[in-house]
């Protein structure tokens, strides 16, 4: 037999695994590395975060993934290209960060890698009459070529089982919030804002765990980090909410960019910087004649946006009951422009971030394909969502051996 198939037997029927999780997401900044050690699997699962970095990306890394990133036309060979090296990129970058942490590759049992998305396509967004009807997503970074660099048992490709089993290939929070953070009494909004702004439901434990789901809302700081770059090189985001609190909303602007039927569409759903992007905006701003409008009003009005995206998804949700308490994780968190107008637009709900649940905010996501790792390995297909709410019981994630 294969020794790494019996080294996999092994892991699935040891008590524990050490298993790093690898997330980088639509905002382009770095390269998410949680080191976790994740004891059993299913709803009981217990996780400890030994470690957790982000690595930034560098200005060339940046420069190359947007070739390609959201991008309807590009050159296939440098598609090609980019995939196998970014795959060794995060391999060079995991071993950097277990160098500083004084921990062996041998020591970690698997390395969950979610890839570098580089273009989402859900049937309601793409433009293909040809495959009409058909959700898509595409992540960059081969499973191989990691587990190769790496030397660890490698899991990679997670969406594409969602996509399979009838999703859209996300949002696939709901698993790892689900088996991590659900409460036996307290029902839980789970709101991630990074480059796109989604949320988690959990129902508490005592109930039906079929009713939990996550959506994307909007845009979450894809927008606003845009025009940062554009108008401030260069600087990547608004550090501190600063240019935007300084802005005033125009309300003009926001009722055109809120006309856009994604925000009244039913949950759940997925987008990205495919549609919330550069074209998005300018023909707001040419349908408001809003050309003109000055970078902190842009900003402020951005913020706002984003805001209602997620108060509008709430809405759909909850139909007017109350909003349960709101768990905040992802870079937006830090932004108190975007926290202040989430706070404006949910009132009456509880704020927190998930640190209050024993989960660093900035690590949520890396931690999540952990998990998922740990339950392809170790677990059963998880039997949360069902039917309307579109989370498919199934495990994810593609087995790559280092030999
Ligand atoms: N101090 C800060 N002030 C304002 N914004 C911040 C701050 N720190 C981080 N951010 C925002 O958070 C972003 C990074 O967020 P995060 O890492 O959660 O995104 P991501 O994982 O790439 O996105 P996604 O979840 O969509 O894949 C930055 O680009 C910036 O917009
Ligand atoms: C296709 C893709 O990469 N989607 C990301 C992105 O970033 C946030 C939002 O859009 C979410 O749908 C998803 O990531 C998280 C980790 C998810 O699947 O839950």
């Amino acid at each position: 037999m294969n020794p790494a198939l019996t080294r996999l037997c092994q892991l699935a029927q040891a008590p524990s695994r050490r298993i790093i999780g690898l997330m980088s997401g639509t905002s382009l900044d770095g390269l998410d590395v949680a080191l976790c050690r994740l004891a059993g699997a299913g709803p009981g699962t217990q996780l400890t975060l030994e470690h957790f970095a982000t690595v930034p990306y560098d200005d060339e890394t940046r420069r190359r993934i947007r070739q390609v990133f959201a991008q309807g036309q590009v050159s296939l060979e440098y598609l090609t290209l980019l995939n196998p090296w970014i795959a060794r990129l995060h391999a060079r970058l995991v071993l950097d960060c277990l160098r500083q942490w004084q921990v062996a590759p041998a020591e970690v049992d698997l390395l969950a890698s979610h890839g570098q998305t580089v273009y989402h396509a859900p049937q309601h967004q793409h433009q293909q009459p040809d495959f009409a009807g058909q959700n898509a997503t595409l992540q960059l970074g081969d499973g191989d070529h990691l587990a190769v660099e790496t030397g660890i048992i490698t899991l990679s490709d997670f969406r594409q089982k969602h996509l399979a089993a009838g999703g859209e290939g996300a949002p696939l929070a709901a698993y790892g919030d689900y088996l991590l953070l659900s409460s036996p009494a307290e029902p839980r909004l789970l709101l991630n804002l990074g480059g796109i702004a989604n949320f988690t439901y959990l129902p508490p434990a005592s109930q039906d765990a079929r009713a939990a789901f996550s959506t994307d809302t909007g845009p979450g700081n894809t927008l606003l980090d845009a025009l940062v770059r554009q108008h401030r090189p260069p600087l990547q985001y608004d550090e501190d909410g600063r240019l935007a609190l300084a802005g005033q909303v125009h309300e003009g602007l926001l009722a055109a960019l809120l006309t856009h039927p994604f925000f009244a569409a039913p949950l759940p759903k997925t987008t990205g910087p495919e549609l919330f992007g550069p074209a998005y905006l300018a023909a707001a701003q040419a349908a408001s004649y809003t050309e003109t409008l000055g970078l902190e009003d842009l900003l402020a009005t951005l913020a706002e946006l984003s805001a209602l995206g997620v108060a509008r998804a709430v809405k759909l949700a909850f139909e007017g009951r109350p909003v349960p308490p709101v768990y905040l994780s992802g870079g937006g968190a830090h932004n108190p422009a975007l926290v202040a107008a989430l706070q404006r637009h949910l009132p009456g709900a509880r704020f927190a971030t998930t640190d209050a649940l024993g989960v660093p905010p900035d690590a949520k996501e890396a931690i999540l394909f952990a998990v998922l790792a740990n339950e392809a390995v170790a677990g059963q297909p998880v039997a949360i969502g069902a039917g309307r709410q579109r989370v498919p019981a199934v495990s994810m994630g593609k087995l790559s051996w280092p030999g």
